[in-house]
């Protein structure tokens, strides 16, 4: 991966472009990505994934949107758990750009089952699908926290932080409202975050956080 910071993206070739200059994706890894967009798209006529007005832009809106997440830990290592996954975004895009052990936590069945026929299909053994709500996932350390659309900001952290250790990443895309939200949270918790420009929308930012959130820390502002 080499190290450039472009502007905004604003359509498939430029997102593209940020691609190959961040990520230098081999022939395989393109080959991977270029087949989960189009069994996405196929997909959505089965089942309400993304929204269909965004399938125009699906390489800035999901691609590179799921893959940004991936440069803010470029040094990262170890059990990547993306919650509330959907159809894999970020969770699947991460996984074919990188060699990341990734979990995926998705409670609906049929998401789940397109899931594990992308993982199959694009041969992506270090894919895991946790078919179930996150509450009732086995806890296992966590290198790296990504969770896109999944809950409130709130409510993510209170759930998944039983997963954190002092030195997990936390990835959280959080569109317009992400200051916002990061305001309301116990003062403790937002000393682990700094906010992010999003590549893909002006107006949206990213969480990018570290460390554990302790059970003193709860509730304590
Ligand atoms: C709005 S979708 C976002 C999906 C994907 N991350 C994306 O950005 O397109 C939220 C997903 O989280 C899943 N979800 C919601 N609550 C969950 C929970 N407690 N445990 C596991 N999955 C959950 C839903 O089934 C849904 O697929």
């Amino acid at each position: 991966m080499r190290n450039e910071t472009p502007s905004l993206l604003v359509d498939g070739e430029q997102a593209r472009a940020w691609l190959d200059a961040v990520f230098s994706p081999s022939a395989r890894q393109w080959e991977r990505l270029e087949r989960f967009a189009t069994m996405l798209v196929a997909e959505n006529d089965r089942q309400n994934l993304i929204a269909a007005s965004t399938i125009p832009s699906l390489w800035v809106r999901h691609i590179a949107d799921s893959a940004q997440l991936l440069a803010f830990d470029r040094e990262g290592e170890g059990q990547w758990i993306d919650l509330g996954s959907g159809p894999g975004l970020p969770g699947l895009v991460v996984a074919i750009l990188s060699e990341r052990p990734m979990l995926l936590v998705e409670s609906r069945k049929r998401r789940c089952a397109f899931l594990r026929d992308v993982a199959e299909a694009l041969d992506l053994a270090h894919v895991e699908v946790a078919e179930a709500r996150l509450e009732a996932v086995a806890t296992r350390p966590a290198a790296t926290i990504s969770a896109r659309a999944f809950a409130p900001l709130d409510r993510l952290i209170a759930l998944s932080t039983r997963f954190s250790t002092a030195n997990t990443r936390w990835l959280l895309p959080k569109g317009r409202n992400a200051v916002k939200e990061l305001a309301l949270l116990p003062s403790a918790w937002q000393r682990m975050f700094h906010v992010e420009q999003s590549l893909t929308d002006a107006d949206s930012r990213i969480l990018v956080g570290a460390g554990a959130i302790g059970a003193r820390q709860r509730g304590k502002r």
